[in-house]
């Protein structure tokens, strides 16, 4: 079954088109991160899978119940973790005590397990709480009655880089068991390390949906090269060749073209050192985000998902 379904979805707040005509789908049992820059409408689409708002156009499915529908939505959330992007919680509660309620309500099976991992103060009261600590709070709530999917909206927002890692290991292990999980964020090497495929969403508009390895061969390599005589850029004049730079004898530039071409192309050179790395995953994303030389030249990031352009 398809853990998430969303269909020509959009939402707009007086007059602002914060999703538009957004499709996509999560399977069962995948990791997938919602990527976007600040205000592109992340939360929104997530607030309208659990039913907080409903959709000005479209429709979405959540564990195959239609978000639209109050009654079916509450079965299907017996069956979903949730984590909002700023969790509001009884300051006057300590963390045990919201636990307890959280787990009256919904049950608590793996609550132990998790306060293994995730350590939140449980005896303080909450407004005693430091920002990671809420966070962790969070963590716990959404995953303790055992969901089979979680939703979260940036989940490792203000933990420390030993949480995070303790999260990632967390969430690819509730994987490898057949949970799936949604998330939003901003933290592009957390998404290289953990999920399966990304959306990346930009001004309420889906760009791109794709799987984080294809993304990745398709954004090209990192070549530097390094010759015994400079080379003239006429000589590197071949189809998946971006952002060159040259110093001297020394060449840099991104390449997603044949590599027979560009061997050919070197073959009459000498060449001292060759370099050829994956590049940032950042350098990856950030095609998508702002406003780019490409687009500026009349094609969007949607014409071509996973091209390499220059940044
Ligand atoms: N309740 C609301 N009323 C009016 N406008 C809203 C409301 N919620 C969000 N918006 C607007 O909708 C757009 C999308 O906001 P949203 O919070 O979904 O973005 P986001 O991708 O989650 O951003 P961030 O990464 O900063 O959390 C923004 O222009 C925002 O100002």
């Amino acid at each position: 079954m398809t853990a998430i379904e969303v269909s020509g979805l959009s939402k707009s707040y007086d007059g602002v088109l914060a999703n538009d005509d957004l499709t996509f789908t999560v399977e069962t049992g995948e990791v997938f991160g919602y990527l976007g820059p600040n205000g592109a409408g992340k939360s929104t689409t997530i607030r309208t899978l659990l039913g907080f708002q409903s959709p000005t156009a479209g429709s979405a499915t959540v564990l195959g119940h239609d978000v639209r529908e109050p009654r079916e939505l509450r079965r299907a959330k017996a069956h979903i973790g949730y984590l909002p992007g700023e969790p509001a919680f009884d300051g006057s509660v300590t963390g045990e005590e919201f636990l307890d309620y959280q787990a009256a309500l919904k049950g608590d099976s793996r609550r132990d397990e998790l306060l293994d991992l995730f350590t939140p103060p449980l005896e303080k009261r909450i407004r005693e709480y430091s920002t990671g600590n809420k966070q962790m709070l969070g963590i716990v709530q959404a995953f303790m009655h055992d969901p089979d999917l979680l939703i979260m909206d940036e989940p490792t927002s203000g933990l420390d880089p030993l949480k995070q890692a303790a999260f990632n290991r967390f969430v690819r292990d509730e994987r490898d068991a057949g949970k799936t999980v949604f998330f939003s964020s901003h933290i592009l090497g957390e998404v290289r390390r953990v999920c399966d495929r990304v959306g990346i969403i930009r001004d309420g508009r889906l760009v791109t949906v794709e799987d984080v390895d294809t993304l990745l061969e398709r954004g090209g390599k990192r070549v530097h090269l390094h010759t015994a005589e400079p080379l003239d850029e006429r000589d590197l004049a071949l189809d998946g060749v971006v952002s060159f730079e040259q110093v001297d004898r020394e060449v840099r530039f991104t390449f997603a073209g044949d590599y027979n071409d560009l061997l050919a192309a070197l073959s009459d050179h000498v060449v001292v050192d060759l370099e050829i790395e994956e590049p940032p995953i950042e350098e990856v994303f950030m095609h998508f985000y702002g406003e780019t030389d490409a687009e500026s030249e009349g094609s969007t990031p949607s014409d071509e998902p996973g091209g390499p352009r220059d940044v």
